[in-house]
């Protein structure tokens, strides 16, 4: 492998996984068609978001960037936040830091368990922020696609359409999800998740993620599913498990700021070197 290659560390929350490029020391472009070549799991390294630990641009230890598999550029990703969280943790000796995404601020800490816990943001429901094409109530949008109507709408700084249903596993979610994510009535595309309220208090998600297909969890889907369960009357507590394809996360949603804090882990893979000749 040639000298003078972008470290990397592949990564994954809960089988969300990732290819994390520091950039800290190593700039390196990034185009569509780069990332597309590594997310891609037949010839690249394989991963559902590129992530990069980039140089801090306020007053974070550094930003994170987070490249969908098909290549678009998003803001927030819940299992990244944690994955290169527990990466700045561990560089600082920090038991909190502060860390920059396009979707805003975010506050790290270590949990009990070597789990990683992370302050999300708020969870915005107003339409505009989601956001939606016109005006319409987040609680329950006008749209039906198959089975699936009156999701709610929840942005933690990227979209998410949630819908409520009695069995997740009787849904054909790899058939409907695309029709939704790329629906008029959102104009940046949406995440896709459907959730069910089991009797013991916890909730049960599935995930068609925006530019990456179904995923085995999605943090910041997870977060919106928690909302949506409180705002619709579905969990007795503003908290609750939230047990996704690849295991559980735990949300809670609080009053006081309406920020959302999500708690779970983070597993690194295996490191390398990118060949600056291929990129790969
Ligand atoms: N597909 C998402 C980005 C990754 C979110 C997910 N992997 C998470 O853990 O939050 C989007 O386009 O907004």
């Amino acid at each position: 492998m040639s000298q003078g290659g972008t470290p990397f560390l592949k990564m994954h929350g809960l089988g969300n996984d990732f290819v994390v490029l520091d950039l800290r020391a190593h700039p390196l472009a990034l185009s569509p068609e780069r990332v597309r070549a590594l997310a891609d799991r037949r010839t690249g390294i394989g991963c559902d978001q590129l992530i990069t630990i980039e140089p801090p641009r306020d007053r974070g230890v550094a930003f994170m960037g987070i490249r969908n598999a098909d290549g678009s550029v998003v803001e927030s990703c819940g299992n990244a936040t944690r994955c290169v969280g527990a990466v700045l943790l561990a560089e600082t000796g920090l038991a909190t830091l502060n860390l920059e995404s396009l979707g805003g601020p975010l506050v790290v800490e270590r949990a009990e368990n070597g789990l990683v816990c992370v302050d999300m943001g708020p969870a915005r429901l107003a339409w505009d922020a989601i956001p939606l094409a016109h005006p319409q109530d987040t609680l329950a949008l006008d749209l039906s696609v198959g089975p699936l109507s009156a999701p709610s709408a929840v942005s933690m700084g990227n979209p998410h359409a949630v819908f409520v249903v009695d069995d997740v596993d009787a849904i054909d979610l790899p058939t409907w999800g695309p029709t939704v994510e790329h629906h008029a009535l959102f104009p940046r595309r949406t995440n896709v998740e459907i959730i069910q309220a089991r009797a013991d208090g916890s909730v049960r998600m599935r995930v068609w993620e925006r530019g990456v297909g179904m995923t085995r969890a999605c943090g910041t889907g997870a977060c919106a599913a928690l909302v949506t369960a409180v705002r619709r009357g579905l969990v007795p507590e503003r908290k609750a498990p939230v047990d996704l394809d690849g295991g559980r996360l735990w949300i809670e949603w609080r009053e006081s700021d309406g920020h959302v804090r999500m708690t779970g882990p983070a597993t690194r893979v295996f490191s390398g070197v990118l060949d600056p000749e291929t990129g790969s």
